[in-house]
Parts: structure tokens; sequence; C-alpha cells
């Protein structure tokens, strides 16, 4: 008898909702943090026909509410947003083990799970990087896939009063624009011209572009502002200028991986586990901090998780 499921992407996206996910990230990054994880750093696979990069992701998170053994498997393609008819740049799927028996049981579309919790990850970092710190403005350079998910979470979880948008292609940001306005009921979402006034005076930054160079400079930062980046996979720590790393308190999410993925850096990391679980103590409220995002394992087994679970209670109910 064969009991696997696939769940796709339309269903995906009627489970998904923020706080569960926030829950789920926030936990996945804390059981990292106290070696309740078993994730070893990912692999990335080359397409030698295409700009095309494979990465697998396989974990164990030991959690009764979000534990579970699985695996992404995921696409990053840039050049995909260029074709004629564009798809996504990033593409996923995750696969979800019992994990006494080791037996498959769901295949799950991850491409709209990669979106929501990577944001979620941002506002958690977010949340205990600026305990103590007024929220005002909120920046976010890129208007792709990852800028859309971060204005939503982020506009869920934090009273910001105006939240900029910017993106290289000036079109993209103003209908991302429009389109949260309207959806918001508000005029808080505004487009900005240059990245520099963008970030000038921001509060929190996301830097969530395919960028290879720096789109942030230093002496663009106000004291104690806090950034996340999320570019990762294709390039690392490639969005923001190296003497922000070189004078900032860096956390990352996932540690064993970031000496891998952030050899070259050479800055002392912390993991935002550590923070959460009140290991590491909080920072000053004039440190300007990043949390420099790669993106781990466990979050998409705990994502897979919620899903999983919310799937198997609705068709009970039906
Ligand atoms: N940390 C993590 O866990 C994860 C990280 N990522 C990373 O997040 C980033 C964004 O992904 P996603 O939103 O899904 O991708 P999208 O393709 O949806 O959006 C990409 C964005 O990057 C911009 N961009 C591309 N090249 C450049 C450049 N040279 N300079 C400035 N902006 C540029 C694009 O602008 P334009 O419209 O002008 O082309 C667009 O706004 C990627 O680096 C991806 O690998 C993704 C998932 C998880
Ligand atoms: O964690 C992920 O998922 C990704 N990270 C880097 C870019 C591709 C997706």
């Amino acid at each position: 008898m064969n009991n696997l499921l696939y769940i796709n992407e339309e269903t995906v996206t009627k489970l998904l909702n923020w706080d569960s996910t926030f829950k789920a990230i926030e936990i996945a990054l804390e059981c990292t943090a106290k070696n309740r994880a078993i994730q070893s750093p990912r692999t990335f696979t080359k397409c030698p026909k295409t700009d095309s990069i494979l990465l697998t992701m396989p974990g164990y998170l030991d959690n009764d509410a979000f534990g579970a053994l699985g695996c992404k498997l995921v696409t990053a393609t840039p050049n995909n947003a260029t074709l004629p008819q564009p798809l996504p740049t990033i593409n996923a799927h995750i696969m979800l083990f019992d994990d006494v028996t080791g037996v498959l049981k769901a295949v799950i579309a991850g491409t709209e799970i990669t979106k929501w919790r990577t944001a979620a990850a941002s506002a958690v970092a977010t949340k205990y990087l600026t305990r103590g710190k007024k929220l005002k403005v909120l920046a976010i350079l890129g208007a792709g896939n990852q800028g859309h998910s971060h204005a939503l979470a982020f506009s869920h979880f934090f009273p910001f009063e105006e939240i900029r948008i910017w993106n290289r292609n000036k079109y993209k940001a103003e209908t991302l624009v429009r389109a949260l306005n309207l959806f918001a009921n508000t005029g808080k979402f505004k487009c900005y011209e240059s990245n520099k006034e963008c970030v000038t005076g921001a509060d929190v930054i996301v830097t969530a572009t395919f960028a290879a160079q720096p789109i942030v400079e230093r002496d663009w930062l106000k004291p104690g502002v806090h950034i996340n980046a999320i570019g990762a996979g294709v390039n690392h720590y490639s969005e923001l200028s190296p003497d922000i790393y070189n004078t900032s308190d860096v956390y990352v999410d996932h540690a064993e991986g970031a000496k891998v993925e952030l050899a070259g850096l050479g800055v002392k990391l912390g993991e935002i586990g550590g923070v959460i679980a009140g290991d590491l103590p909080p920072p000053t409220l004039n440190q300007v901090t990043v949390f420099q995002s790669l993106g781990m394992a466990v979050e998409d087994c705990a994502m897979a998780r919620l899903i999983y679970d919310l799937y198997v209670k609705q068709c009970q109910k039906e």
C-alpha cells in the first residue's frame, strides 16, 4: 500500500499563515543553537547548461510540535526572470520522511514555503536583535518574491509607519507598492528611486536580491540599524559592503553552514538561536546588527511538518 501524499503549491498556499510560520521558524532556529537539530552543510550542484544551481538540504529537527526528518531540493536560476514567460527563480520541493521507519510520507511543493519561511526567519531575527529600539522605517531592497514576502511578513509583525521599497527595475517596485497599498488599504508602502535614499534613516533594512556587488554602503547607515541580508546561494554575502560586516555584530541561522558558505567573510558570527535561547546577550542599542540569512534545512523540516499536519487535519474534516 502506498500512502505517499503530494501537496501542491495551491494547497500549501491556502494552509500557510504568518503566526504558525513564525513559531515554526523560531523553534527551528532555537533548536539549531541547542543541538536539537541535525543538518550538514548543504551541497551545491551547478548545472552546466544554464545558470541554475541545485541545492540539497537534508535535516532532522527534534521537537514535539515541529520536529521532522526531511530534505529540501531547491534550484536557484536567476535567468528565469528574463524568460519571455518568466518563471520563479527559486523552485523547491520538500521530501518529508517518517522519522521512525524512514519511509517517504509526503512530497510538498516548497516554492511558496521558501518565500514564507525566509521572511519569517528575518522577522524572528529582527524581533530578537531590535529589543528596546524604535522601529519606524523599514527599507526593502529588491521587489522580487522575497521582497514581496518580507513586506507582507514585516507589516504583519511590526508597527512600521513607513515601508520603503527599491528595485533595480523601478517599474517592478512601483507595481509591488501599488499592490501592497491596495491589499492593506494603506499608503505606508512607498517606492524609492535610489537604494541610498531608501536605506538612509531606516531602522531596519532587508536586502533580497541577486546582486553580486554591494547595494548598501556603511556610511548610509543609521546607528543601531538592523539589517537582514537574504541574498544567498548564488552569491554569498555580496549585497553589503565589506566594512558593514567588519563593524557590525553579525548573526547567522546556522554556524556550521556559515563556516562553509561564509568562509571568506572573516568576522565572528553568532547564531541567532543563541539569542532566542538566552545564551547570547542581545546587542546594545547603538550597535549595528546583521542577520546574514543562508536558509537552513531544519526550517524547511519544521514547515513541512506544519503543512503536513494541517493538511491531514483538513482531510479528516472533509
Ligand atoms: N536566505 C534564504 O533563505 C533565501 C535566500 N534567497 C535569495 O534571495 C534573493 C532573492 O530571491 P527571490 O526574491 O526569490 O528572487 P526574484 O527573482 O524573485 O527577485 C530577485 C530580485 O533581485 C534583483 N536583482 C537581480 N540582480 C540584481 C543586481 N545585480 N542588482 C540589484 N538587484 C538585482 C531583481 O531586480 P530586477 O527586477 O531589477 O531584476 C529582483 O528584485 C536571491 O539571492 C535568492 O537566492 C531565496 C530564498 C531563500
Ligand atoms: O534556503 C534556501 O531555500 C535557499 N537558499 C539560498 C538560495 C536558494 C534557496
